[in-house]
């Protein structure tokens, strides 16, 4: 019988998410409100008696194997090890959008940096592989720590957070943004005030925004005319550097309903906002 481990890889919306300041490096000082979606890809790691290493079942469409997210970090992971390492073969059912903002391929870093290291029992605590994440991109941190946060740096200085765990709808418009695009461009706001109280979330929405929204606009006609149309319905923003959209729900039949909807051509899900990661839900159930 073979032995397969299957992990879920969540989705994350930025809540708000403002630019304070461009460092000398040309990354971009944050502050970000995280929270992870009970929706996302799933990870199948299985055991391959006689191999060493990691591999992939099946390459993703569009990007390189060795620009895969995955494999980079199973390498990584791999150089903390003595030792040659138990065969794995990682399988991903792909459910988010590439160049979506939802964060797909750092959430399935996270999840290679946590399962391997359990296969391969490693024993590397949180903050190493939290570590380990970064060097891969500003968003692996939170996923390695599975908790809603608020951030700050260039992502990686996380406070633990409890935004409502409301329900969202979520649209792609049929567009692919790539994050480093919007960073570069010159009309980007890189100088809103930095939040100094550790804000309310529940408290006042217009204070918070998404600062990559107006550029997005501008270049993404597709985004702004979905932003324009779920704006009809309450307020609706833009997460990380888009494509992808999202409107705030009290239900999930509230959200459904907007679903139905929607105009053709966009597509999109219906998912929970959760301040645990599921990831994080699997791995506690599974100790
Ligand atoms: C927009 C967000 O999704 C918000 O959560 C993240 O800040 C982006 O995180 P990410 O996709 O993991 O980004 P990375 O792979 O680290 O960086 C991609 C590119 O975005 C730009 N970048 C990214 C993060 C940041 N704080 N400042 C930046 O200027 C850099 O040009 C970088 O080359
Ligand atoms: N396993 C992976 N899954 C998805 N994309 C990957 C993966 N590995 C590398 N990539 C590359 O990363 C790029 C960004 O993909 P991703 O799904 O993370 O976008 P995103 O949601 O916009 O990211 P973010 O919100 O972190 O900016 C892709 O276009 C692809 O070239």
């Amino acid at each position: 019988m073979t032995d397969t481990l299957t992990l879920p890889s969540p989705a994350k919306l930025n809540l708000f998410l403002h630019i304070t300041a461009r460092r000398a490096d040309g990354y971009h000082e944050l502050q970000t409100l995280f929270q992870f979606l009970d929706y996302g890809d799933d990870l199948h790691f299985t055991s391959v008696p006689g191999e060493h290493g990691a591999r992939l079942a099946h390459s993703l469409p569009g990007v390189s194997d060795a620009d895969n997210l995955i494999l980079k970090a199973a390498e990584l992971l791999a150089d903390k090890a003595s030792g040659p390492l138990p065969g794995v073969v990682i399988d991903i059912d792909k459910r988010l959008p590439m160049g979506g903002g939802l964060g797909g391929g750092s959430s399935n870093a996270a999840t290679t940096l946590l399962g391997l290291n359990r296969l391969w029992r490693l024993n590397l605590n949180i903050d190493t592989l939290a570590d380990i994440g970064l060097a891969l991109g500003a968003d692996v941190p939170v996923f390695v720590r599975g908790h809603a946060a608020f951030a700050e740096g260039v992502g990686e200085q996380l406070t633990p957070a409890t935004p409502p765990e409301d329900w969202y709808l979520v649209l792609k418009p049929a567009c692919e943004i790539s994050t480093r695009e919007i960073f570069c461009h010159e009309g980007l706001t890189r100088d809103t005030p930095k939040i100094k109280i550790r804000p309310a979330f529940e408290g006042d929405a217009s204070r918070y925004r998404n600062d990559c929204e107006d550029v997005v606009r501008k270049l993404y006609p597709e985004v702004n005319q979905s932003l324009e149309w779920l704006s009809q319905f309450g307020p609706a923003r833009l997460t990380g550097t888009g494509a992808c959209i999202f409107g705030r729900f009290p239900t999930e039949s509230a959200a459904r309903i907007i679903w139905e909807s929607k105009p053709s051509g966009i597509t999109g899900f219906v998912a929970k906002g959760v301040n645990q990661s599921p990831l994080h839900q699997k791995l506690t159930e599974l100790k």
